[in-house]
């Protein structure tokens, strides 16, 4: 099956994985502050399309903020002036709205936060935010209903190679962050 890209949010951990058809040429890199990022590998076809190179992964002091497209600044952004992160998601999804492209692809995120997590879908049909108290699943395609889905691992680098792992077409490279006693860890699983 193919399910486009999808997290898994926890109240204590996330993870994001990239699939894709159409833009395999992707890797997620590791910059300052705690900031993951999907940037195209050095072999990336040049493309103008918009939604495929971002931040799918930001933190604040005491959260962290996962998607598949540029909603992870703003939620970042809404957190670190004190929205609650149920608002932070709604708002911000519902600003940018689902992709403009072929699929209408819809846009996911997560917050990871000190004292409650919660999973968001813009979707054209629908914005979808809800706690999350158990591990749960959202994707652009096909499971675009969040839904329960158990995570054997508990640490950043097990849950995105865990994601990386399962058996949706067309992995490309995943992401993970989990809480910590001293704020968050992440990791990046490229398939290399
Ligand atoms: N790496 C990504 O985040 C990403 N890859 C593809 N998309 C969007 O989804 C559309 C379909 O891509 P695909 O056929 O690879 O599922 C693309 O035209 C693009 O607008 C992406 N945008 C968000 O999901």
């Amino acid at each position: 099956m193919y399910v486009g890209r999808f997290i898994v949010v926890a109240p204590d951990r996330a993870a994001y994985r990239v699939s894709s058809r159409s833009f395999p040429n992707r890797q997620v890199i590791e910059r300052e502050g705690g900031t993951l990022t999907v940037v195209p590998t050095d072999d990336a076809e040049e493309t103008d399309n918009p939604y495929i190179s971002y931040n799918c992964l930001r933190q604040t002091d005491d959260a962290a903020v996962i998607g598949n497209g540029t909603q992870v600044d703003p939620i970042t952004e809404k957190l670190e002036l004190g929205y609650p992160a149920r608002d932070a998601l709604a708002e911000s999804l519902l600003a940018l709205d689902y992709e403009k492209d072929d699929y209408d692809t819809p846009r996911i995120a997560g917050v990871v936060g000190d004292e409650e997590s919660y999973i968001g879908i813009v979707r054209r049909d629908a914005l979808l935010v809800e706690a999350v108290d158990e591990p749960t699943l959202v994707a652009t395609y096909e499971k675009d209903t969040p839904e329960a889905h158990g995570l054997v691992n508990e640490d950043a680098a097990g849950i995105a190679t865990e994601l990386y792992d399962l058996e949706f077409e067309h992995a490309v490279c995943a992401a993970g962050v989990a809480k910590t006693d001293d704020g968050f860890e992440t990791a990046v699983e490229n398939g290399e």
